[in-house]
């Protein structure tokens, strides 16, 4: 058959135009920082109690930080880790240190000192940027690091960031161990300095360990091209306006705060630093910084919305968009967000796909919904990002996709250009998330007839009883409906009649009487059992705090360690 059209293929030359300088770049996030230097010198870039830095400033300030690393052999191939909270320096360090062509590691402040040491030895890391109030933990790390490598052991350098809001007295004590002031290594660095874009995208940006709630710390690569693409990804997704505030209620070191820390130079926009995440400090920041959008885990809004009176500014001066993501949120919290004027954005990914990768988009025609039903759609995790070529449900072994039912279960894939360049140093867990082709998220999940997907579980953390799959967050949902319910997490309970059976570790709001604890369990169980299945009703009802990572994720190995101590549910004489 001949080609269609007019011609020969010889005479079509449409695919032939080669790349070159002029029009082919390699894609970094960077080029958004000197960008903004541009549009908007002096506009507030980043604030951190009294300290206010412009676009010009910051972008001078990384510039630095990338010249003094360079000028100590600090670039390609290096690692500088990062501990800090959210500080102007962490931020600067985004930028700073991938212009110096060197990889940011942020390191979760919440880590013990071994683990720590294990994660600067596992990096190889070249330079330690540590906050003040975190510096013994990172001397202990060097510590530990110094004694299991012995003569082979180089000491990174080590700076420590002052902060102004502090007590100077751990500053002092830093500066007396020889660390190097974060601004005095500023100053050895050229505000002019010509960095240079990775030559290939591929290139990597940044390192992030997982938090190592299902398993030990994997190292997360991602690359230019991804940080990139998600950068416009995340801004896009949430239709963030240019000059949009954005309060840290998210770590930055929790997947590069989901690439916002990139996208907030890309839209010119401002960063409040919060040190501290509270109710007060978040109401405190809509207030005073005119905040327009925040992300962060479902605990932090729920903390939000039982925020006691004298903490709580509502009605609020103006529309605040939240991203919620990185645990399962539940209908109950996302119509209390919705009754007190906050716009959610309901979103799910991982560490392995820079952060979300699905969001819930919202349909115009749910506005006539009633509450409740709005929020139980909204309570699915939705359809792909646009920077993400492909997710589906699948059957993990076969990889054929689920039935679009809402009811058939298969783990969630992800491919695209947003997905990491695979974890560090570790070739079986490589091949076992891409196997196939796809990543494997770890999730269990539904599709929707209208292709929306929903999270069912962890895959370890499904509860299989008497043979029946029963998803530990459904369960959750109906907990947290219950009034004197503040917060809630299920497991799996050795059983042995059923061989597992729901668990639930709760803590009670404020002013709810558990003067008798086996009768508030009674009322729970009896809350369930009306609104559920009989046996996802919950058998043992446990109370008290939850244990939660850096970024507010409840630790399910610890409740299911919890639950082993409990022993099996005993099998009921009838
Ligand atoms: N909107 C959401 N709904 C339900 N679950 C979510 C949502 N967002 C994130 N998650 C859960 O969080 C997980 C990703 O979290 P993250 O990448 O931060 O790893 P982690 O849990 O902190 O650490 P580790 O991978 O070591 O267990 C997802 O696999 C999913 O289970």
């Amino acid at each position: 058959m001949g080609s269609p059209g007019h011609g020969d293929a010889a005479e079509r030359d449409i695919d032939d135009l080669p790349r070159n300088d002029a029009n082919y770049t390699a894609l970094t996030p960077l080029w958004f920082l000197e960008r903004a230097a541009v549009v908007h010198p002096d506009r507030a870039a980043v604030v951190h109690g009294p300290v206010r830095y412009t676009w010009a400033e910051t972008y001078r300030r990384c510039r630095r930080l990338a010249s003094a690393l360079a000028q100590r052999s600090v670039g390609p191939g290096c690692t500088v880790a990062v501990i800090a909270p959210n500080v102007p320096a962490l931020y600067e360090a985004h930028f700073g240190v991938p212009m110096s062509g060197a990889v940011v590691n942020c390191v979760n402040i919440r880590l013990n000192a071994e683990t720590i040491a294990f994660l600067l030895d596992h990096s190889v890391a070249e330079v330690v940027m540590v906050d003040q109030e975190f510096f013994t933990l990172a001397e202990e790390s060097l510590k530990i690091l110094a004694e299991k490598k012995k003569w082979s052991f180089r000491p990174p350098i080590l700076i420590v960031i002052g902060d102004p809001t502090c007590d100077p007295k751990p500053l002092q004590y830093a500066l007396g161990r020889g660390a190097i002031e974060y601004e005095e290594f500023l100053k050895t660095g050229d505000p002019e300095f010509a960095w240079k874009p990775p030559k290939d995208e591929w290139q990597s940006i940044a390192l992030g360990y997982t938090s190592g709630t299902t398993s030990s710390p994997k190292g997360v690569v991602l690359h230019h091209r991804g940080a990139y693409v998600m950068a416009l990804g995340v801004a896009m997704v949430w239709g963030m306006p240019e000059g949009a505030v954005y309060l840290w209620t998210l770590p930055m070191f929790h997947c590069n705060g989901w690439c916002y820390t990139w996208a907030m130079a890309a839209m010119c926009g401002t960063n409040i630093c919060l040190r501290q995440v509270s109710s007060k400090a978040i109401y405190s920041g809509i207030v005073n910084h005119g905040v327009t959008h925040m992300c962060a885990a479902p605990v932090v809004f729920n903390n939000l919305i039982n925020a006691p009176a004298s903490e709580t500014f509502l009605p609020l001066p103006r529309v605040v968009n939240i991203m919620v993501a990185g645990a399962a949120p539940t209908p109950s919290l996302l119509a209390a967000l919705s009754i007190r004027g906050f716009r959610v954005t309901h979103t799910y990914g991982l560490s392995e796909t820079y952060g979300p990768s699905t969001v819930c988009a919202w349909k115009p025609e749910w506005d006539r919904l009633p509450l409740e039903e709005r929020s139980r759609l909204h309570c699915r995790q939705g359809v792909r990002y646009g920077a993400l070529e492909g997710l589906d449900v699948v059957d993990p072994k076969t990889m054929a996709p689920v039935a679009a039912d809402g009811k058939s279960y298969g783990e969630i894939v992800m491919r695209g250009n947003a997905v990491m360049k695979g974890y560090l140093k570790n070739p079986k867990a490589n091949a076992e998330a891409f196997a196939g082709g796809w990543y494997h998220s770890g999730d269990l999940g539904v599709k929707h007839p209208d292709g929306y997907i929903e999270v069912k579980d962890r895959m370890k953390d499904i509860i299989i009883s008497g043979g029946e799959n029963i998803s530990s967050l459904e369960v959750e949902k109906v907990l947290y409906a219950h009034p004197a319910v503040l917060e809630a997490s299920v497991v799996a309970r050795a059983d042995e009649q059923w061989g597992e059976s729901p668990c639930a570790f709760v803590t009670l709001k404020e002013g709810a009487d558990s003067s008798d604890e086996a009768a508030v369990a009674g009322d729970i169980m009896r809350f369930c059992r009306e609104r559920m299945p009989g046996y996802w009703v919950p058998k043992s009802v446990v109370f008290g705090p939850l244990p939660k990572t850096a970024t507010g994720k409840i630790k399910k190995h610890e409740l299911r360690t919890k639950a082993k101590e409990l022993g099996p549910v005993k099998k009921s004489r009838m």
